[in-house]
């Protein structure tokens, strides 16, 4: 075991009992330090058991697992603890105590003193977006869904753990809560580098959160083990493909985030500007709308010329609705940001929603087409030519089979 890995799952197989077939049968899988690593397939194929099987939630029938070295089951439950944090769908919080004591429940075990779980809780109340003061005494059913997921993705981080397993974690949320917890997450393990092994049956779930992708097949028998890029475009199998879906080309809008594109930029105007001054704005931009934003310059709404009154003394109301994203999305969430919006453009914020840029539909499909062109000069194997210089070989010579990944595909 090298130091770049951290968990290592060797002929890994589970036969429950009373079964006539193995729920996982020999599944070997390597995973480096700080990646997340997404299991993806369809239900009953063996994930959950998969990944408890790395905390001993579940014992394996046959084969080893190693955790930084040391292989699980000679690791005392509290060790396994302090390495491992877990968040599940259910978020499974104690519901009579407060959500202080929930997180605190693993450094409590390990032995904390009580300032120090204090500074910890406090620490990660803000660390997931929830003011301590707010919400430390609150009981879990005080909590929304969203905040409910992250006072459990909080207590899972509360020991520091090196590793993360999380299953379904966001699973239960409405599709735009979900959004927003996997940017959120996504912000947080850029700084905190965890090694992260994520159950999902969302493929484009998978896409957006994971470094590498392992698509199971029956039994958690691994089909191709890739990164995202390459699953979408070099499938290893008629399965993988049939499983991606026949969106691949659009599910590569989640392989880019909002961040890293070029943005445009709106004609702003204050809230406490008049309406007279927002209309020479405009005609002097020629925009068909200026973003009105607030003192902290977080987006309020996209104002026409038809909706100045120049009897009002303020742009305090007027205009339409503004949808937002956020650096970390990816440009399918701008895509769908923008299909909601009348406006078809969607404004960029920053961590505390401030205006950023504006992305509109030209713009993303520059982005696409960039993407495009990039997948067509990766696809290109690289090649000696005669001088010695590596010269890329034209599409048309290449010999037509997928691409297996880095070898642990089947
Ligand atoms: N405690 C158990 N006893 C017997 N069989 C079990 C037990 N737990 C799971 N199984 C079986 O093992 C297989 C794999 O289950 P597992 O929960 O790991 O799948 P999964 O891929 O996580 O499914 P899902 O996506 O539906 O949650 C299934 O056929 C399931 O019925």
């Amino acid at each position: 075991m090298t130091d770049d890995v951290m968990i290592e799952l060797q002929h890994v197989s589970k036969s429950y009992r009373g079964q006539q077939t193995p729920a996982v049968e020999d599944v070997s899988m390597t995973i480096r330090r700080g990646e997340i690593i997404v299991l993806v397939g369809p239900s009953g194929c063996g994930k959950t058991t998969t990944m408890k099987m790395i905390n001993r939630l579940i014992e394996p029938t046959s084969g080893r697992i190693l955790v930084d070295g040391s292989d699980v089951t000679s690791l005392d439950p509290t060790d396994l603890r302090r390495r491992i944090g877990y968040v599940i769908q259910q978020v499974g919080l104690f519901p009579h105590m407060t959500v202080a004591t929930n997180i605190g429940l693993v450094p409590k075990m390990l032995g904390w003193s009580r300032t120090r779980i204090e500074a910890r809780v406090d620490e990660l109340l803000h660390l997931v977006g929830l003011e301590p003061g707010h919400f430390r005494n609150r009981l879990p059913r005080q909590l929304s869904g969203g905040q409910q997921q992250r006072v459990g993705v909080a207590r899972a981080l509360a020991a520091d753990p090196p590793v993360m397993l999380m299953d379904e974690p966001f699973g239960a949320t409405d599709p735009l809560t979900r959004d927003r917890l996997q940017n959120e997450f996504l912000r947080l393990q850029e700084k905190l580098q965890k090694t992260i092994v994520f159950v999902t049956h969302d493929f484009d779930e998978a896409i957006k959160m994971g470094s590498r992708i392992a698509v199971l097949g029956e039994r958690s028998r691994i089909r191709q083990f890739d990164t995202p890029e390459q699953l979408l475009s070099n499938p290893a199998d008629q399965t993988v493909a049939q499983f991606i879906g026949a969106g691949a080309s659009l599910k590569q809008l989640n392989l880019r985030r909002v961040g890293a594109i070029d943005v445009d930029e709106a004609v702003l105007v204050r809230l406490d500007d008049t309406p007279t001054s927002a209309l020479r704005r405009l005609d002097e931009s020629g925009e068909w709308a200026v973003l009105s934003v607030d003192s902290e310059r977080r987006p309020q709404r996209w104002i026409t010329a038809r909706d100045l009154d120049p009897q009002q003394d303020t742009l305090d109301g007027a205009g339409g609705p503004v949808t937002t994203v956020e650096l970390h999305a990816t440009l399918h969430d701008a895509l769908d940001a923008m299909l909601a919006s009348s406006s078809g453009a969607t404004v960029v914020v920053d961590d505390a929603g401030r205006y950023r840029g504006v992305v509109n539909i030209d713009r993303l499909m520059r982005a696409i087409a960039e993407m495009r062109e990039m997948q067509r000069n990766r696809d290109r194997p690289v090649t000696e030519s005669p001088e010695g210089t590596a010269t890329r070989t034209p599409p048309t010579q290449r010999s037509g089979i997928p691409a297996t990944g880095d070898g642990e595909s089947r």
